[in-house]
């Protein structure tokens, strides 16, 4: 189906010089499939991001966590996809369900960005998801669909766009979502994008599952028709990262 597996490291706001040392040796050391069968790519803080980026293993990618929604300049605290482009870091995540709810960031605002980023040359991995009271109140897919459209609004070319679908539930709990439930959500997402934007585009999209992934449950969750990889949190600071990114054979297999 042509969909290459991809694993995205979100190391949120982790780390000091020598921890980073560390997870980067970790990284490039580790025995993982090749890179026509597993894409990765890591989410250092913004100022280790140089830093990783020379010293990682050139098969791996380095990503912003965030980025300005236009261009750069009396912005105080920002930083702008044009900086971003010109260190030459590919990928930028958008849109985390931390921003969202801690800082505010409105659907409107995450598709905004998303659209500047990719304007720029930029990489996207877009996230959605939908809170524990949400799933409860059985409107995951509104949500789902409704972040998904403020997006699909804003943008004309997905070729560059990853999905990120991360329960707010499943984040940083513990509490993974059950493969069945990871692919529910796939499934309906790529199903929203056949019918919203185009048979094309839902074929070739890759919708990665983030929220507690772990070695001991990342193959289950691989095994899923319409998981086409993960953002990993937690788990991508520790050497177990590596076992995450060898669950893409599970799809060559
Ligand atoms: O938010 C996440 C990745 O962006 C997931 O975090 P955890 O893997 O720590 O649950």
């Amino acid at each position: 189906m042509g969909r290459k597996f991809f694993v995205g490291g979100n190391w949120k706001c982790n780390g000091t010089a020598d921890q980073v040392d560390k997870i980067v040796k970790i990284l490039n050391e580790g025995q993982v499939p090749s890179p026509d069968v597993v894409e990765v790519v890591v989410s250092p803080p913004y100022v280790f991001l140089p830093v990783v980026k020379s010293q990682l293993r050139s098969e791996f990618h380095v990503a912003a966590q965030n980025c300005w929604v236009k261009k750069g300049g009396a912005f105080t605290g920002e930083v702008s996809a044009e900086m971003l482009v010109n260190l030459g870091i590919p990928w930028v995540i958008l849109g985390h369900s931390e921003r969202r709810s801690l800082l505010g960031e409105s659907s409107e605002f995450v598709g905004d960005k998303v659209a500047y980023a990719l304007s720029q040359g930029l990489k996207v991995i877009a996230c959605v998801g939908e809170t524990l009271e949400q799933r409860e109140s059985g409107s995951t897919m509104d949500v789902v669909s409704a972040q998904t459209k403020a997006i699909a609004e804003r943008i004309k070319d997905w070729t560059n766009v990853v999905i990120a679908y991360e329960p707010v539930w499943a984040i940083g709990t513990g509490k993974v979502a059950t493969p069945a439930q990871a692919q529910d959500v796939h499934a309906f997402l790529r199903d929203w994008l056949k019918t919203n934007v185009s048979p094309e585009v839902a074929e070739s999209t890759r919708i990665i599952y983030g929220g507690s992934v772990t070695a001991a449950n990342s193959k289950e969750l691989a095994g899923q028709t319409d998981v086409d990889g993960f953002l990993v949190g937690g788990a991508s600071l520790k050497p177990e990262f590596i076992d995450i990114i060898s669950s893409a054979t599970v799809k060559s297999a």
